[in-house]
C-alpha cells in the first residue's frame, strides 16, 4: 500500500505497524531492489520510507529526452557543493533524486555494468569473493530485460545479445532513433581503430572501445527503480511505502553483545508537525544514497568521534570512514559547429518542431524524444607509456576499466555556457571515470533538514587534471578522422582557444561539472576490521560496530566503477537482498 503521509500510515496501518521485519530508508536504486526482493516472501513485512513524492510517472520523468529538465526541479534535492579549489573556486549543483526511484528518476539513463576489473577489485578490498565479476554474474543477469528500441530497428552489430538477460525487472535498450552522426562515429572508430577501437558491447566485462549506448529506456519511456522494482511489488499486502516522509535519525533500541542495536527509525512527513518512531523486528536498511546515508549515520551518532563531538552529537560508534572516501566522475565538453541543419539542436530552437515531436511521443512513444544519453559511448585508457603512470599509481581497476569516457552527442551541450538560440552543433563529453581525488560529506548543523556539507574535491590530484587534459586531446584526435570531415566545421569557443597544456587546464577548471556519480561515502571493507581506512561497512553491508543496521546503496561501493553508477547499484542491491534472505533463512 502507498501512503502519502505518516499520519495516514498510522491511522490506516492499524496494528500491523509493529510487525515490519525490515524498514528501508530511501526508494532509489538500492532501496527499491531490496523492497521488491524481500517482499517476494509473503511472510516478510517491509516498510519503505521515501522523502520525495510518488510522482515518478510525471511527463518530464517519463520522456527520456526531457532528462535535463529534472535537475533543479521539484524531483531534485538541489544540493550544492562547497567551493572547489580544483574548479577555480566554483561551487557546483549536485543533483540527487527526490522522488520514488531516487536518482534513477532524474538521471540520464546510461546502462553500464562496469568492468570485470572493477568488481574483482571490490572482491579484493573487501576480502569477499562474492563481489567478484564471476560471482556476481547471476545478479547481473537477473536484473536485465533487453528490449527492442523504440523504432524497432535491427540491433545486430550494436550489442552482443547473448551476454544479456531477459525477463528481469530493468528493461533497457539501444537508441530508439538513429541519427546522421551514428554512422560517422562508428566509421571514425574503424578508421582510428588503434586508439578508438569498436567494442560491440561495453557491458561484456571489458569496457574498452567505442560502442552503441545501452540505456534504461523501454517502449520509448524511461525505466526507473520505481517502475522496475516498486510498481510490480506495490500490490503485495506485505509491502507498505510511505512517501513525502523524511527519516531524521536511526535510534538505538537496545544493546546486545556490547553493541548498540539500531532498529528504530524516527521520521517526519512534509507539512506534518509530528515526529513518529517505528521499530523493525529484524533490520533497518539505509538506502538514502551517497549524500544522505552518511548524513543519517552522523545524525544517529555513527561517524568520526571528533567530528560528532564538535557538533554536540552523542557518539554511539566511532567510525572514521563514514562520510569519507567520496568519489565522483568530473566531466567537461567540447562542441563543434556542423555542416548540417539536421541535429537535435532543432528541438531546442524550434518550438513548432518540439510540439510536433511531443505529440508524436504522446501518440506512439517514438521519435527523437525517446533518446537518452548520446547514441555512442567510448571507454578509453591512457597509453601504457603515459608519463603520468611513471610516477603516479594508476587509479583504474585494471586493463578492462577506462580512465576516461566520451559521450557522443548530436547537439550543443554545456554545463558552463548558455545554449545558443540558433545553429547546429556536435558535442563530445570527456568524463574522468577512474579519478584519484577523494572527497567527503560532513555536517555543520545537527538539523536533519539542513543540507550536509559536500566536498567532492574535484580535480584535486595531478593524475585527475592530467587525464582530463589528455582526454581533451584525444577527443580532438578522434574528431580529426576523415569520417567527420564533411560534418564538422570548427570547434567552438571558448575551448577552441585552449591549445597549450596550461590553456586546456584553465578551460577544464573553468568548465568542469559532475557526471552526478557521487558514491563510496560509506564504503565496505574487510570483515570486522575496525579503524580508519578499513571501511565503514562489513562486506555483507552491515554497519561496523552496530547490530540491526545495514547500508544498501551506492555509498557502500569501496571504489567507484569506471561506469555510470545506477547498474552497479542495482547489482549491489540484488546481491545484498540474497545476503539478507540467507541470513534470516527466507
Ligand atoms: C542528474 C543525474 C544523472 C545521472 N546519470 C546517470 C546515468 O546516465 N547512468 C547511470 O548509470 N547513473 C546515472 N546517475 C547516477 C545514478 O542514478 C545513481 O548512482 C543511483 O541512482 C544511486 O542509487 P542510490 O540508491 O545510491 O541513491 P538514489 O537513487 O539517489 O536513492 C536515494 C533515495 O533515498 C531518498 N532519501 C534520501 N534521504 C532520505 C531520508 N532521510 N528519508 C527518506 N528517504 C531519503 C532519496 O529521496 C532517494 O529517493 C545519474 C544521477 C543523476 C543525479
Amino acid at each position: 500500500t502507498l501512503y502519502q503521509t505518516a499520519d495516514q500510515l498510522f491511522t490506516k496501518g492499524g496494528l500491523n505497524l509493529d510487525n515490519y521485519e525490515f524498514i528501508i530508508v530511501g526508494g532509489g536504486a538500492g532501496g527499491s531492489v531490496v523492497a521488491n526482493r524481500l517482499t517476494e516472501n509473503p511472510n516478510i513485512r517491509v516498510l519503505l520510507i521515501e522523502a520525495g513524492s510518488s510522482e515518478f510517472d510525471n511527463l518530464n520523468i517519463e520522456v527520456p529526452s526531457f532528462a535535463s529538465r529534472l535537475t533543479g526541479s521539484q524531483f531534485d534535492w538541489n544540493f550544492t557543493t562547497l567551493p572547489q579549489s580544483g574548479l577555480n573556486g566554483r561551487s557546483i549543483n549536485y543533483a540527487r533524486g527526490f522522488v520514488l526511484g531516487g536518482s534513477t528518476a532524474i538521471n540520464v539513463m546510461a546502462y553500464c555494468r562496469g568492468s570485470q576489473d572493477d568488481y574483482n577489485r571490490w572482491a579484493q578490498v573487501t576480502g569477499d569473493e562474492g563481489w567478484s565479476w564471476n560471482s556476481l554474474q547471476p545478479y547481473i543477469h537477473k536484473i536485465e530485460n533487453l528490449s527492442s528500441p523504440a523504432d524497432n530497428h535491427n540491433i545486430t552489430g550494436e550489442i552482443n545479445s547473448t551476454i544479456h538477460g531477459s525477463g528481469g525487472p530493468v528493461s533497457f535498450t539501444l537508441p530508439g532513433q538513429l541519427l546522421p552522426t551514428d554512422e560517422l562515429a562508428i566509421d571514425a572508430s574503424n578508421e582510428l581503430s588503434n586508439e578508438f577501437p569498436f567494442n560491440l558491447d561495453y557491458n561484456s566485462g571489458n569496457t574498452i572501445g567505442l560502442g552503441w549506448t545501452q540505456a534504461t529506456i523501454a517502449n520509448g519511456r524511461r525505466v526507473t527503480a520505481a517502475s522496475a522494482y516498486l510498481v510490480p511489488a506495490m500490490l503485495r499486502p506485505n509491502l507498505d511505502i510511505l512517501v513525502n516522509t523524511q527519516v531524521t535519525k536511526i535510534l538505538q533500541s537496545n544493546i546486545k553483545d556490547n553493541l548498540p542495536v539500531l532498529k528504530a527509525v524516527q521520521f517526519l512527513s512534509i507539512g506534518d508537525k509530528k515526529i513518529y518512531i517505528l521499530e523493525a523486528k529484524k533490520e533497518v536498511i539505509l538506502s538514502a544514497g551517497a549524500v544522505k546515508t552518511p548524513h543519517l549515520l552522523y545524525l544517529s551518532g555513527i561517524g568520526n568521534l571528533d567530528h560528532l563531538s564538535s557538533l554536540g552529537l552523542e557518539v554511539l560508534v566511532d567510525n572514521s570512514d563514514v562520510g569519507q572516501n567520496l568519489q565522483d566522475h568530473p566531466l567537461t565538453t567540447l562542441s563543434w559547429t556542423v555542416n548540417s541543419s539536421n541535429t537535435l539542436d532543432n528541438i531546442r530552437t524550434n518550438m513548432t518542431l518540439a510540439q510536433e515531436l511531443l505529440h508524436k511521443w504522446n501518440k506512439s512513444h517514438t521519435g527523437p524524444l525517446t533518446l537518452g544519453p548520446g547514441n555512442q559511448l567510448a571507454w578509453l585508457r591512457l597509453p601504457n607509456n603515459s608519463s603520468i603512470l611513471e610516477h603516479y599509481p594508476d587509479p583504474s581497476a585494471g586493463n578492462t576499466s577506462a580512465h576516461y569516457e566520451f559521450i557522443i552527442t548530436d547537439s550543443f551541450v554545456s554545463f558552463s555556457q548558455s545554449f545558443p538560440s540558433e545553429g547546429n552543433f556536435f558535442t563530445l563529453f570527456s568524463n574522468l571515470v577512474s579519478p584519484s581525488s577523494r572527497g567527503n560529506i560532513s555536517l555543520n548543523s545537527t538539523d536533519p533538514f539542513a543540507h550536509p556539507l559536500i566536498q567532492p574535491n574535484m580535480l584535486d590530484t595531478e593524475f585527475d587534471i592530467f587525464t582530463m587534459r589528455e582526454a581533451i586531446k584525444a577527443a580532438r584526435r578522434y574528431m580529426q578522422a576523415n569520417a567527420w570531415s564533411h560534418w564538422i566545421i570548427e570547434e567552438t569557443s571558448p575551448s577552441a582557444k585552449a591549445q597549450t597544456d596550461a590553456e586546456i587546464e584553465t578551460y577544464i577548471r573553468n568548465t568542469c561539472f559532475t557526471v552526478n556519480h557521487v558514491t563510496c561515502t560509506v564504503p565496505m571493507g574487510k570483515k570486522d576490521i575496525a579503524g580508519k581506512g578499513n571501511g565503514a561497512l562489513n562486506p555483507d553491508l552491515t554497519v561496523k560496530g552496530t547490530l540491526g543496521l545495514r547500508v544498501v546503496d551506492s555509498s557502500a561501493f569501496p571504489l567507484i566503477p569506471a561506469a555510470h553508477t545506477q547498474v552497479p547499484t542495482y547489482i549491489l542491491a540484488e546481491r545484498a537482498s540474497d545476503i539478507i534472505k540467507n541470513k534470516y533463512h527466507f
